[in-house]
């Protein structure tokens, strides 16, 4: 098992270990002794798996307000998708701040979405599956997003997000945007 820094803080990369032979692969893509062992500790309540079967789909960039901030542990398991990270956590040394990470069905990679953090993706190939985990429960009453295109956060998207839900047309920037989370605090 082999975790990762990246340049947002908090955030991980996970690999877990993939065993390969004549029929395909095996691996656990989670073990809670394990992931407790690498400081995953999270209590895990609820399992996620959207479908996006267009090139260019992008889903984002979401998150839920604390109290019902939701830490996620996400992977790719058809496809290919570039996943970004919005750091909105006031007080955070990369408040603001965005990266992108290429997760897919071939690299196992699996990354761990801190409270306090916008989320999003765009697919790179047709018929992409994410699954992933959240601790807290969805809440409509709850769930805001930023804007993908938010100039002042500038993320450079690999491809034109050519399919978009109406919600996803409409966020505001970061600025604009409802924001209780405290580095430190969520
Ligand atoms: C997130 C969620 C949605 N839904 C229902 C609500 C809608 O009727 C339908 C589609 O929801 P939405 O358009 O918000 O789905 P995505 O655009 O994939 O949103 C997700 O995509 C980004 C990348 C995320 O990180 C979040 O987990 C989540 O916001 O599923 C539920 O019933 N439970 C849930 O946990």
């Amino acid at each position: 098992m082999k975790i990762f820094n990246t340049k947002l803080q908090d955030v991980k990369i996970i690999e877990t270990p993939v065993f390969g032979d004549n029929r395909g692969f095996f691996t656990e893509s989670y073990n809670k002794e394990k992931f407790s062992e690498i400081g995953i500790t999270n209590d895990f309540i609820q399992d996620n798996h959207s479908l996006s079967v267009e090139v260019g789909t992008l889903r984002g960039m979401h998150y839920q307000l604390s109290p019902k901030a939701q830490t996620k542990l996400v992977r790719c398991t058809t496809g290919v998708i570039y996943d970004v990270l919005v750091d909105m956590r006031k007080g955070s040394p990369t408040y603001g701040q965005w990266e992108g990470y290429l997760l897919s069905e071939y690299n196992h990679r699996q990354l761990l979405v801190p409270k306090g953090f916008a989320h999003g993706f765009c697919t790179l190939t047709p018929d992409v599956n994410i699954q992933y985990k959240v601790d807290e429960l969805y809440s409509p009453e709850h769930d805001r997003g930023i804007a993908y295109d938010d100039p002042s956060i500038g993320i450079e998207w690999p491809m034109n997000a050519t399919v978009l839900s109406e919600k996803d047309k409409n966020h505001p920037n970061l600025k604009d945007a409802e924001n209780n989370f405290v580095w430190g605090e969520v």
